[in-house]
């Protein structure tokens, strides 16, 4: 086993009616936490499975650190997953809850005690898991998915109904892991999440790849489309001259003007040259997480 890259290429999955993955090529880095982004059956889910070799592609390969899942020497010490989050025995206490799971893969009862200290859940150690908050839950799947010591962590929607708090020690628990030098793909349903969250990004939809790259970047990509509102009483006269300026004019349900193409300040130097009254200028930032869905929307059928 070589660096713990996952590469994804030319993944397909078609169930029945449905293409649930669709020729899916993509690469994540160790030493960087990426964030798996897409709207609910966007594929996430097929596609994690795949790499564990937990579904079977209809085509395509995905390998880690060079080699399928399934021909990896030592799985369980090479690759931690959660898919599901809340999967354990409800009148188990969470320390046994992770014996259980060493006894299965041959570690030492310690490791389950070493595990709970990393995910802060000493405390909660003998508590019964039916009592665990979702949070402590999330906690506990992440605990067992280090039971291995692994070089690779793949978590389905980590993140999902933690409070900020929450989404706060996991940012640190998974830059942490990533300076280790390990790789961390982590998959979530929100963009604002993964702003919090990744270092990369891989957006799919439809079960095909939309975007990749630094999260920065991607982000910056989608946020160009600043609009800056304005209201005037001569807004017939100012439309004529923004436009002439190389600006959009739109017209708002409320008669404000809706511009694109031209910054607040060259909106309030046309409307001195023109002597318009401006009794509103405002830019408004597009809401990425609408972004996201525009961009992810399109490509969408009904699946
Ligand atoms: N075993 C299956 N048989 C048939 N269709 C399936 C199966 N598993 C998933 N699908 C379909 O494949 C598509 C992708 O599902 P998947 O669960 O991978 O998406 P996802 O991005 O993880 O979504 P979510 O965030 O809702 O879990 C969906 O349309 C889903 O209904």
């Amino acid at each position: 086993m070589s660096d713990g890259r996952i590469v994804v290429s030319g993944l397909t999955k078609q169930y029945k009616n449905v293409r649930a993955v669709d020729d899916l090529s993509f690469t994540v880095e160790p030493g960087r936490v990426t964030g798996f982004l897409g709207p609910n059956g966007a594929g996430k889910t097929t596609t994690l499975r795949m790499v564990l070799n937990l579904v079977t592609p209809t085509a395509g390969t995905a390998t880690i650190g060079g080699q399928r899942y399934a021909d990896l020497p030592d799985p369980l010490r090479t690759v931690g997953a959660i898919l599901e989050a809340s999967a354990a025995h409800k009148g188990r206490t969470g320390r046994n809850h992770l014996r259980v799971i060493c006894a299965a893969a041959g570690l030492p009862d310690q490791r389950a005690d070493e595990v709970l200290e990393l995910v802060g859940l000493t405390p909660a150690a003998k508590r019964k898991f039916k009592g665990f908050s979702l949070g402590m839950r999330q906690r506990l799947g992440i605990a067992a998915a280090m039971l291995g010591d692994p070089k690779v962590l793949i978590l389905d929607e980590p993140a999902n109904g933690l409070d900020p708090e929450g989404i706060r020690w996991m940012r640190g628990f998974l830059r942490n892991l990533a300076s280790e030098g390990r790789t961390v793909l982590v998959s979530s349903h929100l963009l604002s999440e993964m702003e919090l969250l990744a270092d990369d990004v891989v957006i799919i939809a439809a079960g095909r790849l939309v975007r990749q790259g630094p999260v920065a970047e991607v982000v910056g990509s989608m946020s160009t489309n600043a609009r800056v509102r304005v209201r005037t009483p001569q807004a017939e006269l100012l439309t004529k001259e923004l436009t002439q300026a190389g600006a959009t004019v739109a017209t708002g349900t409320d008669g404000a003007l809706l511009v694109t193409g031209v910054e607040a300040p060259a909106i309030g130097a046309a409307a001195l040259r023109v002597s318009a009254e401006l009794h509103e200028l405002v830019t408004e930032r597009p809401d990425l997480e609408h972004v996201f869905l525009e961009l992810t929307q399109g490509k969408a059928t009904i699946r």
